[in-house]
């Protein structure tokens, strides 16, 4: 006698083989699972967000999808992650449920982005390090299962912090002033993105003299293998367990938004472990130096927590890092209050005509300039996605690449209350309804630091932290250009 499996009115049934051995399958439509025992005593389960992609042997009529037939032998290979052990797995099934095939459709052919010259980009101090071993164990395999020839591909290593800005100056540059598509797979965190966009940037990409009326947007495919994967995870369907792989297969590429840092003459961009310091890439005929980001800017705690943070003593406890450096920045071990980071701060915002015949677009209207009431903070950030980390939700109005720059600003607070709206942000971002806790749409940011010591003079953008100089300022605005596509999911745009 068969083990039972459980029914009810969200449940499908369908008589098949599992890696070639008979069984009876039950999909679930409300927890997204495919599920079949091996044993009595041993059920195998496939949740839906752990599909990478579902391929067929042979061609098959869709609309069939929904009228299965008995004894229907094409045999499906889902390739997944194996939910206890994280690694790659390809189960090959018959029959199985239709309503499983229908929330995963078979891969009828390569996307255009995984036809020709891609780029493999593998961190290796990105997160806890586990890029070279994600790449071995299950992005080659899953490129050899899609029968992704090896010359379609190049795989690049890191080997210092600079490796991405190389390849970005030597490799993807040239290509896409020349008009060459390429896709990029960064395994990394949200600084794997900063290096390539700081190249790839609308100054240089924007250029007539540099090919700019035939540039081709690399698009790149972000597996987050960093601490904080901000992008990705903001990006990524929430059910998502396959680390950015099903988007790799089934995603289209959008225009990436960013933004656009400017710091005063004198600035300086910190580096190993901030044990030394360098001058800004991107400097004006003013001394000004330029930054871009596609995710946050920010001063006050945020930025203390991610400088504080960035050593090796602390990344190898991966995204727990910014927590532990948070309750430090709260609750000094002299058992003083937190810092309070004194600026004259001005927002710009955009006012758009109310009714306009021409059908109004994102650039039109005026921006006017409102300095704000107070000169001291606790935190000061402006940001273009909703997700910081997994979980902690910084910006909950923010929709995935809504091209929306919104500011979280309050303080100053002592610890206890700092963390409670940290612990709200974690609940769903829930600070943001908090009557100390400012909230609103912005066009871009003014500081005018009034802060003696460096220490409360850092800046971080996407990761980076920069220092600026005594009576210094730092700017940011939501930048219209887009030099860079990323890999979406469909079905997780509000505008698709
Ligand atoms: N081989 C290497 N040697 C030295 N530095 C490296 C090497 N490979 C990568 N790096 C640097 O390590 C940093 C990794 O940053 P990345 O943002 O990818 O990860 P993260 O900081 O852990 O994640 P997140 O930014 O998402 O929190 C980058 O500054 C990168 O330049």
């Amino acid at each position: 006698m068969e083990p039972s499996l459980p029914a009810s009115d969200s449940s499908q049934y369908s008589k098949g083989t599992a890696n070639s051995v008979p069984t009876t399958f039950h999909h679930d439509r409300l927890s997204q699972k495919l599920t079949w025992h091996i044993s009595p005593a041993e059920l195998i389960t496939i949740s839906n967000g752990t599909v990478i992609a579902v391929l067929h042997n042979s061609d098959h009529d869709p609309s069939s999808l929904t009228t299965p037939r008995d004894g229907d032998s094409e045999e499906y290979a889902i390739l997944h992650i194996e939910t206890k052990t994280k690694t790659f797995n390809s189960t090959t099934l018959t029959n199985p449920p239709t309503d499983f095939l229908l929330a995963n459709p078979p891969l009828k052919h390569l996307p255009a982005h995984l036809s020709s010259n891609i780029h493999i980009i593998i961190s290796t101090h990105s997160g806890t390090g586990l890029a070279p071993s994600f790449s071995t164990s299950t992005l080659l395999p899953i490129l050899h299962a899609l029968q992704i020839p090896q010359t379609t591909f190049t795989i690049h290593t890191t080997t210092s912090p600079d490796t991405i800005t190389f390849l970005a100056q030597t490799i993807f540059l040239p290509h896409a002033l020349t008009g060459q598509s390429q896709t990029i797979i960064l395994l990394s965190g949200d600084g794997g993105v900063l290096d390539l966009i700081n190249v790839l940037n609308p100054t240089v990409c924007n250029n007539k003299n540099n090919g700019g009326a035939t540039y081709c947007p690399p698009t790149i495919a972000l597996l987050p293998l960093g601490s904080g994967n901000a992008l990705a995870n903001s990006l990524l369907p929430t059910a998502d367990q396959t680390c950015g792989l099903s988007t790799l297969i089934h995603g289209r590429p959008h225009a990436l938004p960013i933004l656009k840092a400017r710091f005063s003459p004198g600035s300086r961009l910190l580096v190993d472990e901030a044990k030394h310091s360098e001058s800004l890439r991107v400097l004006n005929d003013r001394g000004e130096g330029t930054i871009y980001g596609a995710v946050v800017f920010s001063w006050g705690f945020h930025a203390t927590l991610v400088a504080d943070s960035d050593t090796a003593a602390y990344r190898k406890f991966g995204a727990e890092r910014f927590l532990m450096a948070a309750k430090e920045a709260l609750f000094p071990a002299d058992g003083s209050e937190p810092h309070q980071y004194e600026a004259k701060i001005t927002l710009f915002k955009r006012h758009k005509p109310s009714s306009d015949p021409l059908r109004d677009t994102e650039e039109r209207g005026t921006i006017t300039s409102t300095p704000l009431p107070k000169t001291t903070y606790s935190y000061v950030l402006t940001t273009l996605v909703s997700q910081l980390e997994k979980g902690f939700t910084i910006s909950p109005a923010s929709k995935p690449l809504d091209r929306q720059l919104r500011l979280i600003h309050f303080g100053p607070l002592g610890g206890e209350q700092s963390m409670r709206l940290m612990d709200l942000a974690y609940a769903g971002g829930k600070h943001v309804g908090e009557e100390m806790v400012g909230y609103e749409e912005v066009e871009g940011l003014r500081i005018e630091f009034k802060e003696g010591d460096g220490r409360w003079r850092r800046v971080c953008v996407d990761g980076k932290i920069i220092m600026v100089e005594e009576d210094g300022w730092a700017e940011v605005w939501r930048d219209q250009w887009s030099m860079i596509d990323v890999l979406a999911d469909p079905r997780h745009i509000p505008s698709e």
